[in-house]
């Protein structure tokens, strides 16, 4: 694991002295937006018109924030509009690589050998970590996003002359309510799990894990009265949610000790968990084996031997009860 200073790659990991042993996520530095008309989105200064074929995504199938771009590629069938690139499941000293094989695809626009080298292509003195996702536009040879929660808003919207315009994740009527269960869906939830997991003293983590389980109570509460977060209709909240959710019970509990309660536990997040995995196109998305072995074997200063755990046991095609909260016509 590492990060590149003015374009010069070093190995280390988070940094928790300087914050009491907390793990705090930095911000993503590529910002811009594909737009269809391709006009620079309010404040930015650079301009992404969409086209079909023109844009590349690089994710890793472990990674939760990669994951919900893959989603909305899929719900928004736009696989042949959008192509992407696989990197490997292990993160070392190199960070993210595109070695090939277990589902590592290689880098089919560059044949680079690291992930970084895409984003120093971009910009050869970038300095910051180098994540995944990345949304990358093959005209200028340049990054437009690094930042999920961006790149799934422009996948719902700009795309739609290529992809199925009648699916809208984020329905102008319920912006407000999906913008604040994200709020605390991502502190909380999502991030969570990683504040809890790369804590590295026993408050930063009890305060992780208290708020975590304090908002996965909330939201089993709210799922026991409707079907999805943010009402009666599926929208981008949850598929934020899901997949920290469909990652919880095979990695989080044990690597991150996110363990007071597994989503099993959990009536009504485990039923809306299956019910989600089972829309058509998610299922493929999916991969826990190889997020399993991403986690367990890249994070050694969490689990040193790299040893994978071979459990739990789960069924995601199981039969799920959430029609019964669907609003009679
Ligand atoms: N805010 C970013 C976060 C992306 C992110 O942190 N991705 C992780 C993988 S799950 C990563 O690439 N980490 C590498 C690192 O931190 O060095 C987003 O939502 O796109």
């Amino acid at each position: 694991m590492g990060l590149l200073v003015d374009g010069v790659w070093h190995d280390q990991g988070y940094d928790t002295a300087k914050s009491g042993g907390r793990f705090e996520r930095s911000q993503s530095q590529f910002r811009d937006f594909v737009t269809a008309d391709g006009r620079p989105a309010e404040g930015r200064e650079r301009g992404f018109k969409a086209e079909p074929g023109r844009y590349h995504l690089y994710v890793s199938l472990a990674c939760p924030w990669a994951h919900r771009t893959l989603i909305v590629r899929a719900l928004k069938k736009l696989e042949d509009a959008i192509s992407v690139s696989v990197v490997h499941h292990f993160m070392g000293a190199d960070g993210w690589t595109f070695r090939r094989g277990e589902g590592g695809t290689g880098d089919s626009l560059h044949g680079f050998d690291f992930m970084r080298q895409i984003y120093t292509k971009a910009d050869p003195h970038y300095s910051g970590r180098v994540t995944v996702p990345v949304l990358w536009d093959k005209k200028t040879e340049s990054i437009v996003s690094n930042e999920s929660s961006e790149i799934i808003r422009m996948l719902n919207s700009a795309f739609d002359a290529w992809g199925d315009a009648s699916l809208d994740l984020y329905p102008a009527a319920l912006r407000a309510e999906i913008d604040a269960i994200n709020d605390r869906v991502y502190n909380d939830i999502n991030n969570g799990v990683y504040k809890a997991g790369f804590a590295t003293t026993q408050i930063a983590y009890e305060e992780a894990f208290t708020a975590l389980f304090a908002a996965l109570d909330m939201v089993e509460d709210r799922l026991s009265r409707q079907r999805y977060l943010a009402g009666e209709r599926l929208t981008e909240a949850d598929w934020r949610l899901f997949t920290t959710l469909v990652r919880f019970d095979a990695v989080y509990v044990g690597h991150f000790k996110c363990n007071l309660r597994r989503i099993a536990d959990y009536p009504n997040l485990s039923n809306y968990l299956r019910e989600l995995y089972q829309v058509p196109g998610v299922a493929e998305t999916v991969d826990l084996p190889h997020a399993k072995a991403h986690y367990y074997g890249s994070h050694r200063s969490i689990n040193p031997t790299g040893v994978v755990p071979l459990g739990p046991e789960q069924d995601l095609s199981a039969p799920h009860n959430r029609e019964r909260l669907a609003k009679a016509a």
